[in-house]
């Protein structure tokens, strides 16, 4: 049984457009992917795809407008709201995309400590700043008072040591020097070696698939491919989604290829295929309707096309 489930996600945001007319703005649907224990996941996409409100949809942080549909399990069993809050920062811990999840009344060695659930909190909070380079004096530092690099360190410093046994990283080094990508990326594996299972949100395909086990890859707000990480090889004939192949052949070493145009708004969606009006294989068939989910070799991919 996996870890963590998520089946059919959907996320919608009601807002008002005009003084009285409520409207609903899709933003995710179809999301599926799972994670087990001792696995890296990782979730890639470009900005716009997703991913974060992918993570704050399991973590239940999604603001106050969004409904969701679908279901999230952890454990095999439902994660209901009260499950959520039960969970967070303990079972299920989040390295945020953005620095001002930290408390700014809080000294940040009390926030890292606070984290800690087994074993000694001052020793894990030095051993952890001792690791990711961040001087002894930085504990009794409030958060305005770091660097944005060290506020990063800070946050990838605890949620590394809660023991969660899910760990989201969103977007967990940009700008952070490559010794410090080392070191969260080595750890990262190291955890899950130990049994935590790994959801590793990036924009850089390249990066992840040094750690990653398997591979979803995210488009206008679905999942369009979940695969094993070693498909991401040679000229990507393994892979299942022309999406996926796509990215592999923007790399530099894989020919530069470009994909031209964008990916759609929420709210300007294609009625078929999202990818559809991009892809170099599309069919009249595939704007007629919304591929589903189907399992092939070894992973999964949205697509009439693919085999
Ligand atoms: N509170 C909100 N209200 C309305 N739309 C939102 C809200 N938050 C996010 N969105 C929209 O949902 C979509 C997905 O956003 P998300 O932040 O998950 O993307 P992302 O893949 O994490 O991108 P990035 O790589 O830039 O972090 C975007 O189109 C975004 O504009
Ligand atoms: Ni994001």
């Amino acid at each position: 049984m996996p870890l963590l489930e998520v089946d059919d996600l959907s996320v919608a945001f009601a807002s008002y457009t005009g003084r009285f007319k409520l409207t609903k703005l899709q933003v995710l649907q179809g999301m599926t992917l799972d994670v087990n224990s001792g696995e890296i996941v990782a979730v890639i996409g470009s900005s716009g795809s997703g991913k974060s409100l992918l993570a704050h949809a399991i973590l239940g942080i999604l603001p106050g407008n969004a409904s969701t549909g679908g279901k999230i399990r952890f454990d095999g069993e439902e994660l209901t709201t009260r499950r959520q809050q039960a969970l967070r920062g303990k079972d299920i811990a989040l390295v945020p995309q953005s620095v001002g999840y930290l408390d700014p009344l809080m000294r940040v060695g009390a926030q890292v400590r606070s984290s800690v659930r087994a074993g000694d909190p001052l020793g894990e909070q030095r051993a952890a700043f001792a690791r990711y380079r961040l001087a002894q004096d930085v504990e009794r530092r409030y958060p305005h008072q770091l660097s944005g690099g060290m506020a990063r360190r800070v946050l990838v410093s605890m949620a590394t040591i809660s023991g969660a046994r899910l760990l989201i990283a969103d977007e967990p080094t940009p700008g952070l020097d490559p010794a410090i990508v080392q070191e969260t990326v080595r750890q990262l594996r190291e955890l899950a070696d130990n049994g935590a299972g790994i959801l590793l949100i990036s924009h850089d395909l390249e990066s992840v698939l040094q750690v990653a086990d398997r591979v979803a890859v995210f488009y206008a707000g679905t999942t369009v491919e979940v695969a094993p990480a070693a498909d991401f090889s040679q000229d990507g004939a393994r892979l299942r989604h022309p999406y996926s192949r796509a990215l592999w052949r923007a790399l530099p070493q894989n020919g530069f290829e470009p994909l031209h145009g964008g990916q759609p708004q929420p709210g300007e969606l294609p009625a078929g295929c999202l990818f559809a009006p991009r892809c170099s294989l599309a069919t009249a068939a595939c704007g007629a309707e919304r591929p589903v989910m189907r399992e092939l070799r070894n992973g999964k991919a949205r697509c009439i096309h693919a085999t």
